[in-house]
């Protein structure tokens, strides 16, 4: 493979491979004295929480910090973040704190410098990502300023189509987010990205191979010292 960058790229077989790849940079985090990490929601890091769920690891002492949250979603409805974090990992494995933006809070300034306070006084030891089809972390979509911190973002339309799975039509599926920026990303100490599938192959490339650029928002990943990917075959198959 062609490797541009410094980035640790892992290839398994599929997303159960995926979950115990992911849940070993989680151990050796711990092991390494991570007190605060940094999650996200989505499908793909559901095998990592399920190997986190089976394990004697405790997080009963470190703090975690989500990446986004929608818009106009309080933290008890069922296609809320907040709600996805609690079923698939904090109701089996409670944190000391767990922080999530507040998407019950419609005043976007205040809910989002509450979250950079959140962020700037827990600093981030590993940030786990998932990946969007069109190069999106967190919420960030193309064209997010590198420097951004903690802002409303006007969802596009492919995140909406990408999403709308999870809502009884696209309508329901929120227009707006709060998400972490990608200047508060790229200050986490380590970054674990994660991606699966076919459609997902175009970004994997642009991400690791690409050059910098807005225009695909995880191609900054490039720019951090300590990052591990985790791909299976089908994410992997657009790399050089
Ligand atoms: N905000 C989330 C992202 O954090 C996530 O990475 C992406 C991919 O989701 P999935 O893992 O389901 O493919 O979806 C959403 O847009």
């Amino acid at each position: 493979m062609k490797q541009l960058t410094n980035m640790n790229v892992q290839i398994v077989s599929d997303k159960q491979a995926g979950g115990k790849a992911g849940f070993q940079v989680f151990e050796d985090a711990l092991q390494n004295g991570a007190k605060v990490l940094g999650l996200a929601t989505g499908s793909t890091p559901v095998t990592i929480y399920e190997q986190l769920v089976a394990s004697d690891l405790d997080f009963s002492q470190l703090t975690s910090v989500n990446l986004d949250e929608y818009v106009g979603l309080s933290a008890d409805h069922p296609q809320s973040y907040h709600y996805f974090m609690q079923q698939h990992l904090f109701n089996a494995k409670p944190f000391a704190h767990s922080y999530v933006p507040d998407g019950a809070n419609l005043d976007a300034a205040a809910a989002t410098s509450a979250y950079d306070q959140i962020i700037a006084a827990n600093p981030i030891d590993l940030q786990l990502l998932g990946l969007g089809k069109n190069g999106h972390i967190g919420f960030n979509e193309p064209g997010t300023d590198p420097e951004s911190t903690t802002h409303k973002v006007t969802l596009t339309e492919s995140t909406i189509e990408a999403n709308a799975r999870f809502f009884d039509n696209a309508d329901e599926v929120p227009r707006y987010a709060y998400s972490m920026g990608i200047g508060s990303i790229l200050k986490a100490k380590q970054i674990l990205i994660v991606a699966y599938g076919e459609a997902k192959a175009a970004a994997v490339a642009a991400m690791i191979q690409g050059p910098v650029t807005p225009d695909v928002p995880a191609s900054y990943l490039q720019t951090h010292p300590n990052v591990t990917v985790i791909l299976d075959d089908a994410a992997a198959s657009q790399l050089d």
